[in-house]
């Protein structure tokens, strides 16, 4: 076992998402088993009440590579040394709303703790956003937080990516282990494009395994991209457990590596690929090596494919025309 533990702060620590992914963290699903961690747990003040019962359980499951936990309502205080951070609170939408709704919401929160951890974060830190609006969000904390290199920003789709995995799994009969190279670009929102033309499927392009465009258009793509209200519209509240999955998944393939011969998606600062507007948190097929991030490049965008690229892109420049606005960047 390491000795020296990771700090690991999450915000919004008493919410949905927060009672799922604190107990994989403590467990040593994010970091390995060999590697303790220091919870640094953030919370408004009404919901630390609340969030010491959390404490409690974690306490009570005796994790061996859980060293710690801190609670607060400060994140000057909560972000203090953080190595890895995570940003999860705040609101959720509710029935009828898009994700955009959030922005006024939520967006104020992402400037005090982006200039939180610009003063107060370890140098390697390393940002997840999934608070909605996510890309925005991270927008914001990246604005927020000038010390800090843009690389370490990121926000989360790999939930899109993991549903995109299962859609097409069920689809060609197949398991989610035969497919790679599957990709998520744009916005964590309606808007985004999740695209099988890249994908493979046991060596073999999915798209040209499934054959079906009307299933593609028409289902496929719709599917992933609603399916955040699909789960809303049956269990009243947002996804939690998937989302504690994926921001799991995310951030320890961020750290530990993508896989051999495939690519993940990850939301992170445009350097201009693709035609995605500079400095746009925007989501791409990206490989990760030494918790360094790179964007595929290379990749042929057909028409189709294009013009559902430009129109999440376009969503994303109006989000940050809206935040501009706002005075939040
Ligand atoms: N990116 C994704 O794929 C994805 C998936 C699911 C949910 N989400 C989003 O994640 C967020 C959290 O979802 P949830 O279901 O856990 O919501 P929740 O309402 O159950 O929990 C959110 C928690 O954040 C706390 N919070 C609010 N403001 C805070 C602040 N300034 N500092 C610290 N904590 C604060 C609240 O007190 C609450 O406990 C929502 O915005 C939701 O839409 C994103
Ligand atoms: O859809 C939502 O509002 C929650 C989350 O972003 C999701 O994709 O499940």
């Amino acid at each position: 076992m390491n000795t020296t533990p990771v700090k690991v702060a999450v915000t919004g620590a008493a919410g949905q998402i927060g009672y799922s992914l604190l107990f994989r963290i403590a467990s040593g699903d994010l970091l390995g088993r060999d590697t303790p961690v220091q919870l640094r747990l953030l919370e408004i003040t009404p919901a630390l009440k609340a969030l010491e019962g959390v404490v409690m359980e974690l306490d009570d499951c005796a994790f061996p590579t859980l060293a710690g936990v801190e609670i607060g309502d400060d994140p000057n205080t909560i972000f203090d040394g953080a190595n890895i951070a995570l940003l999860v609170g705040a609101r959720p939408r509710a029935k009828g709303m898009e994700r955009g709704d959030l922005l006024e919401a939520n967006g104020a929160i992402f400037t005090g703790q982006g200039k939180a951890l610009n003063d107060h974060a370890a140098d390697d830190v390393r940002i997840t956003v999934t608070g909605n609006p996510a890309n925005t969000n991270a927008l914001i904390a990246m604005s927020n937080a000038p010390d800090i290199p843009r690389e370490r920003f990121s926000a989360l789709t790999r939930l899109d990516h993991n549903r995109a995995l299962a859609q097409l799994a069920a689809k060609a009969g197949v398991t989610v282990s035969d497919i790679s190279k599957m990709t998520i670009w744009g916005n964590h929102s309606a808007t985004q494009y999740p695209d099988i033309f890249h994908a493979e499927i046991g060596g073999r392009s999915a798209a040209e395994v499934v054959d079906d465009q009307d299933w593609l258009e028409n289902t496929f793509i719709p599917t992933v991209a609603k399916r955040g209200a699909a789960i809303i519209e049956a269990r009243g509240s947002s996804s939690a457990a998937s989302a504690a999955s994926a921001t799991i998944d995310h951030t320890r393939d961020w750290l530990q590596g993508s896989p051999e011969g495939s690519w993940l998606s990850m939301a992170v600062p445009s350097d201009g690929s693709y035609g995605v507007a500079e400095g746009l948190i925007s989501s791409f097929p990206v490989t990760t090596s030494g918790g360094e991030v790179s964007i595929v490049q290379g990749l042929e965008i057909d028409d189709f494919s294009r013009g559902k690229i430009d129109a999440s892109v376009a969503e994303l420049e109006e989000e940050r025309q809206a935040v501009t606005e706002l005075g939040l960047i």
